[in-house]
């Protein structure tokens, strides 16, 4: 593509090359990218400039003007440019694309979102912590929120192969770092906000701001921001999604749009009952837990507003497979259950925890911990929550990383007394489990899906589901 078209008309006279593909990392350049020069936490990329030539590229864009021996675009946000830089270059995109932000649920809700679409007949995909699913198959990604480059290419690879609805989860690192804005929105969601990520995000107004921006300047006017009403931070968003002339839609126990209330649970899943659109439905959704009965009325809120039909997306909210490692069972035995669970953010541990809670005459025993060279401020706090709320707390390793994993415990076990301290994950899991006696839970909370334990620059193979699995099914 020639780079006045690639910038938009803005490259003057310079803009007659051909440009071959573009970069944020002056290591992935190849002869004829263009190099996006982009400030970041550790570095300025501007300092790989000449690094990004030696390597083939012709042409940079970065927000300030420097001297790059190349053809140089600059712009105020350079991230943003870069986004809709991508955006141009790749070209097509579903035609519907739904954004969902929030601190907890968006894994889910994308999950749902595209088996309530699939079930409607719709070529539809998700992207997000989970990697990417189609109704062919399912790949695993690394971030939540791919890069801008990464995101675009992909989005065109779907629509190239018929994918007409793609549900994504808008991290608030991918919405600061601007990697959503050249997509176009259809819709976009908030779930809730709490404590997560202040290592990177200076105050929990910046968090928030970061958050706003979907709908404060991410979404076309007139599309509907579809908020859950129980949220704390919910009538926020839903003041920013009016004065930026969005439609407010909201959903939750008390949605003004669409209300549920849960009718009777039972370990398999829960009676709900649903006001949408004048009209009252019982529906049996197959999920534990009340948040993900509130992660399941947020699918079908964004389905009902595009275009889904709402009896229809009542019937797949029946037939709905839970997120891989949300409040998954693990096994049960001897009349006791076991679930493992991402919860990796106080309030996650605490809705995790309560979501069980109804379903137990007896005890809950929680094994968690917290990951390394991650807001270090959650340990304490999560600690307390799990004390708090379980019967016993086991306290183990996450993912230490880099961080020495004793310090982590200790941070936590200073805020969670009575809690138990094992270190390694599995003698933590076999524990929690062998104490285990008719009509008690396991909750093993924190890493979900993921199927290794990073160890240094190390990941090692560990998977809680089939761990906890095993250790169910050696129970009597
Ligand atoms: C903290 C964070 O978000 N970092 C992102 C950020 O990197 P950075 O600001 O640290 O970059 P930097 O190292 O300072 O370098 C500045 C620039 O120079 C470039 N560079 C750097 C070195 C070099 O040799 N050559 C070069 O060109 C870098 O590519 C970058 O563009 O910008 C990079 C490129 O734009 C991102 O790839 C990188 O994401 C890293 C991989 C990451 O781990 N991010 C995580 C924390 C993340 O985004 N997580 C969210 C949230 C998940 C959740 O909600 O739980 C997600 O969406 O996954
Ligand atoms: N609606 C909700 N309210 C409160 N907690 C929730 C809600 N949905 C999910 N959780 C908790 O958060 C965990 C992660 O859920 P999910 O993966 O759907 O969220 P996410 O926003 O994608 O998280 P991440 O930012 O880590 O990708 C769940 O395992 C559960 O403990
Ligand atoms: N996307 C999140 C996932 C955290 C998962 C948890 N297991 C941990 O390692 O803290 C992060 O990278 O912060
Ligand atoms: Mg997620």
């Amino acid at each position: 593509m020639k780079l006045s078209r690639l910038a938009g008309g803005s490259a003057g006279e310079l803009g007659d090359i051909d440009i071959a593909g573009l970069t944020a990392d002056s290591r992935e350049v190849r002869p004829g990218f263009l190099f996006a020069a982009l400030p970041g936490v550790r570095h300025d990329g501007t300092e790989f400039v000449p690094q990004a030539v030696a390597s083939g590229a012709v042409a940079v864009l970065a927000g300030r003007s420097l001297d790059a021996g190349v053809p140089l675009i600059t712009g105020q946000d350079p991230r943003r440019c870069l986004a809709r830089m991508a955006a141009r270059f790749y070209r097509s995109q579903p035609e519907t694309v739904v954004a969902v932000t929030g601190t907890n649920g968006k894994s889910s809700i994308v999950w749902f979102l595209r088996q309530i679409w699939a079930a409607a007949g719709i070529n539809a995909a998700c992207l997000g912590t989970l990697g990417v699913t189609t109704r062919n198959g399912h790949y695993p990604g690394s971030l939540t929120t791919p890069d801008p480059v990464a995101l675009q290419r992909r989005a065109a690879a779907l629509a190239n192969d018929g994918v007409t609805h793609l549900a994504l989860e808008a991290s608030s690192h991918g919405l600061a770092q601007r990697r959503l804005d050249g997509l176009r929105l259809a819709a976009g969601c908030f779930t809730n906000l709490s404590h997560d990520h202040l290592d990177y995000h200076s105050s929990v107004e910046d968090y928030l701001e970061a958050k706003s921006r979907l709908f404060a300047e991410l979404l076309p006017k007139g599309a509907p921001a579809v908020i859950c009403a129980d949220s704390e931070h919910g009538a926020t968003i839903a003041g920013r999604a009016r004065e930026a002339g969005l439609r407010v839609v909201t959903y939750g126990r008390s949605g003004a749009d669409v209300a549920y209330r849960v009718l009777e649970a039972d370990l398999d899943g829960q009676h709900l009952e649903i006001d949408a659109a004048g009209e009252r439905a019982r529906v049996r959704l197959p999920l534990v837990g009340a948040f993900q009965a509130e992660n399941a009325i947020a699918a079908f809120t964004l389905a009902t507003v595009l275009d889904s039909g709402r009896r229809g997306a009542l019937a797949a909210l029946a037939g709905l497979t839970g997120a891989p490692g949300r409040l998954q069972p693990a096994g049960r035995s001897a009349g006791a259950a076991a679930f493992i669970d991402y919860a990796h953010t106080p309030e996650a541990l605490r809705a995790a925890i309560t979501a069980l809670r109804p379903h137990t005459a007896g005890r809950i025993v929680t094994v968690f911990g917290c990951g390394g060279d991650r807001d270090r401020a959650k340990r304490a706090v999560m600690g307390r929550i799990a004390a708090e709320l379980s019967d016993v707390a086991i306290v183990t390793d996450d993912n230490p990383r880099t961080e020495d994993a004793a310090a982590i415990r200790a941070e936590i076990m200073a805020a969670c007394p009575g809690g138990i301290e094992i270190g390694d994950r599995r003698r933590a899991i076999v524990r929690a489990v062998s104490m285990l006696r008719q009509g008690d839970i396991a909750l093993i909370a924190g890493k979900g899906h993921e199927t290794g334990q990073i160890v240094g620059d190390q990941v090692l193979p560990f998977d809680d589901l089939s761990v906890t699995g095993e250790a169910m099914e050696a129970l009597t």
